[in-house]
């Protein structure tokens, strides 16, 4: 006795007399993991023969794929740019930005441009790429080359997938035998049991792939630095993205419009904070006037940025005037104008912590750092003296990583008293900022840093969980 989807199945063959697993699941619009479980029953029952079980090459346009058909491929734009006249080399790079480099190589190959005395010349007015219509033909359906198929992979146009298909052949139907539902000791004692058809259980029939839930892999990563954290007794605190430049540079001894503030860039918001803190904005307006020697205008103070350092958080903790014995730390994103590359972004996470206790010292900040370092799987790091607006003396940390050798993870230091007196802290405290993008990159085996952002779900879903 057949169930319906096998009867469903067989009839499709029998009406086909020769078709393949292929054929079943776009017709029949199924399952495939199903399709594979009933061909391998239907062939034990001996309905049908299997002909050839092949590997086959499932293409799908990748995401850079489906990007270059929407914005263009950069030597498509590159021949629009030109417009029929030269230009400057030097103007088409700021126009092309990051495809500068793919847009001339494939102009060149395809001898669409000359390039002499640092001008484009375009040999064409007009350009569509052979690669778009190749991923047009993918698009109807239609087959392509194997050189064509070369053509998209080396442009990383493609993703591919192995996938297999069953051929079969159609060779009879079943006799129509009532199915036996539940075998009692009556029908074995009176040997009824014989007129029934027993349905065999595949063991080998694979079940329908369920992706689990899981957790981002980065996101993963980022909640066992929390761990490490909690675990040496440290309490979480946070703020936002948005920031006044007072906790992000004033409050860190940093000066109003003097290239000190720019120890890195930072992203401008329109609009003004407000801070009702007159004790705290007096007394760092006195301390900058003091050391750096300029008229400090709150206005400036109340400016606001895209957080540049989570440093600014710890700023926000001090403000609060906390008291030996403090442990704080705080995980988030900040945001620097970079050109963004395989190992930059305009966006990446720190972890910023703050000690403040009666006797700590340097030597007291060293062994914490190599603690958390400890925590996150670096055994083994060493201190270089480096220069921060807001500590004294600081350092760079550097841990070693396997075959890499010394990787630059984090900067630290004891607080400046320029720093933590205006906020009232007289105890000495310690602080430090780590990159954990580099990091996780480096644990999670990860390439290019963009990856670590990915929302891709194929990706994600295919990425093992190896921490
Ligand atoms: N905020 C610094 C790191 C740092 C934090 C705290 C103390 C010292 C250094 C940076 O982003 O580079």
């Amino acid at each position: 006795m057949l169930s319906e989807i096998e009867f469903r199945i067989l009839n499709f063959i029998k009406e086909k007399v020769n078709t393949s697993s292929t054929e079943i699941i776009a017709s029949l619009n199924l399952p495939k993991s199903s399709v594979f479980s009933v061909i391998y029953h239907l062939a034990s029952e001996g309905y049908i023969k299997i002909i050839e079980e092949k590997k086959i090459q499932d293409i799908e346009i990748s995401d850079e794929g489906k990007k270059r058909l929407n914005e263009g491929f950069p030597e498509e734009n590159l021949i629009n740019i030109l417009n029929g006249k030269s230009l400057k080399i030097q103007e088409i790079k700021q126009k092309l930005g990051d495809n500068f480099e793919i847009a001339i190589t494939w102009a060149k190959k395809r001898n669409i441009i000359k390039i002499e005395k640092g001008e484009m010349i375009p040999l064409t007015n007009s350009f569509i790429s052979p690669e778009r219509k190749i991923l047009e033909k993918i698009e109807k359906g239609e087959m392509i080359t194997d050189s064509e198929l070369q053509l998209l992979r080396s442009r990383n146009l493609i993703r591919e997938k192995e996938d297999k298909e069953i051929i079969v052949e159609f060779l009879r139907s079943p006799e129509v035998k009532s199915s036996l539902i539940f075998l009692t000791p009556e029908l074995l004692k009176n040997g009824e049991w014989k007129k029934y058809e027993f349905k065999e259980y595949n063991v080998t029939a694979l079940p329908p792939f369920v992706p689990i839930g899981k957790k981002h892999y980065f996101r993963e990563f980022i909640e066992k630095a929390k761990d490490v954290m909690i675990s040496l007794g440290f309490s979480e605190v946070s703020s936002d993205y948005v920031e006044m430049e007072f906790y992000n540079f004033d409050m860190l001894f940093q000066p109003q419009d003097h290239p000190a503030r720019e120890i890195h860039d930072s992203f401008i918001i329109s609009g003004k904070g407000r801070i009702s803190d007159k004790e705290l904005l007096n007394n760092v307006k006195e301390v900058h006037e003091k050391w750096w020697n300029y008229t400090w205008d709150v206005n400036n103070a109340l400016r606001l940025v895209m957080r540049s350092q989570t440093t600014a958080t710890t700023a926000r903790v001090l403000s609060t005037r906390p008291k030996a014995p403090t442990r704080t730390f705080t995980i988030g994103k900040v945001f620097r104008p970079d050109a963004i590359d395989a190992t930059h972004l305009i966006e990446f996470h720190q972890l910023d912590g703050l000690i403040i206790e009666k006797d700590f010292n340097f030597k007291k900040l060293l062994g914490v750092l190599k603690e958390i370092f400890k925590g996150l799987g670096i055994t083994e790091v060493k201190f270089k003296p480096a220069y921060f607006p807001f500590t004294e003396p600081s350092v760079e940390v550097y841990g070693l990583i396997e075959k890499l050798g010394w990787v630059e993870m984090a900067g630290a230091g004891l607080l400046r008293p320029e720093v933590s007196e205006p906020a009232g802290v007289n105890d000495p405290a310690g602080a430090w900022g780590i990159g954990l993008d580099r990091l996780a990159m480096l644990f999670l085996n990860v390439k290019d840093i963009r990856d670590l952002y990915s929302e891709d779900i194929e990706f994600l879903r295919n990425r093992k969980v190896d921490i």
